[in-house]
């Protein structure tokens, strides 16, 4: 028997998420997805055939797993109007929002609830995501292996022993995806400046991307290995490499990175108000 997972928001977050669950196989009915935009619901039951409500309530009191996928900055709002009904009903939350911390999340639902925190990311959508996940007191052993199957069904699952390196799992993973597509954003222009059509330039540093990646998970190899072994004596990649190391790339990675945990850091405060 499946549990009916409430997504509370139906943004690019959540239907990365349970876009990746319908593809892994789980049941359509078991899935509520909650948002104020009608002609959105519409097209999800459209095309997924999932359920959906536009009042967050009703969706709460009929789930066994509340997803919180709004943004920060509405969250408070978007709680302390479930309270009655999470309080009713005590489902297992689980915030896959950026910085607000668990006791405050649990205090705008009313307090003594089971609570996860889960930093995911958006390529859950094809099953290749990763999430780090942090679980309150409050969650039982049951509770604990059940968010980790729901996750782990769109990839893979870290957990954390500590609250605050989830501010260090959105550095990594929560926004890394979109330091990569930046990355390949720069090959592409750098391969059309090269003179390739835009298309092919993207292709092939798309695959690039993907073709390093599935290689370093399955390699014995650490990527300083993989990278070495690309580096032929005196030949192309090494110039390139030289290049980057000159400009201090490690150095700008490690700087975006920490602002990024920084501002995870700051949302608690700004928006958990
Ligand atoms: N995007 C990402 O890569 C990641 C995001 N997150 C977290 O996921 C959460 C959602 O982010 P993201 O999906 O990017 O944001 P989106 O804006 O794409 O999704 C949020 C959704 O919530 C809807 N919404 C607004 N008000 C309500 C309401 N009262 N009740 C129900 N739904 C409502 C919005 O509708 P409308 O647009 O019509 O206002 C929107 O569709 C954030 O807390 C973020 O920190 C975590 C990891 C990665
Ligand atoms: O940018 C953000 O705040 C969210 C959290 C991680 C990815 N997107």
């Amino acid at each position: 028997m499946h549990k009916t997972i409430a997504f509370i928001g139906a943004g690019n977050m959540a239907s990365a998420i349970f876009g990746g669950m319908l593809d892994g196989g789980y049941p359509a009915e078991s899935i509520i997805a909650t948002s104020p935009d009608d002609t959105l619901l519409a097209t999800l039951r459209e095309r997924h055939g999932i359920r959906t409500h536009t009042d967050n309530a009703t969706a709460v009191n009929e789930a066994d797993v509340v997803v919180l996928a709004v943004k920060p900055q509405i969250m408070r709002q978007v709680c302390e109007p479930l309270r009655e009904a999470v309080q009713a009903r005590k489902p297992l939350i689980v915030s896959v929002a950026a910085g607000l911390e668990a006791t405050t999340l649990e205090g705008w639902l009313g307090g003594e609830l089971a609570l996860i925190r889960c930093m995911p990311n958006t390529p859950s959508l094809v099953g290749a995501g990763a999430a780090g996940l942090y679980a309150n007191p409050r969650v039982d052993a049951e509770q604990r292996e059940l968010a980790g199957e729901l996750l782990s069904a769109v990839g893979l699952v870290e957990w954390v022993a500590e609250e605050a390196l989830l501010d260090a799992v959105t550095a990594v993973s929560g926004s890394g995806p979109a330091y990569f597509f930046l990355f390949f954003e720069a090959m592409e222009e750098a391969g059309v400046n090269l003179g390739l059509p835009r298309e092919t330039a993207r292709r092939l540093a798309l695959q690039t991307g993907f073709g390093a990646a599935s290689m370093a998970l399955r390699s014995e190899h650490d990527p300083a290995q993989l990278k070495r072994n690309v580096m032929s004596p005196q030949g192309s990649t090494e110039r390139a490499i030289q290049y980057f190391e000159d400009a201090e790339l490690r150095h700008i990675v490690d700087g975006a990175m920490q602002a990024c945990a920084a501002r995870a850091r700051e949302m608690a405060k700004d928006f958990g108000k």
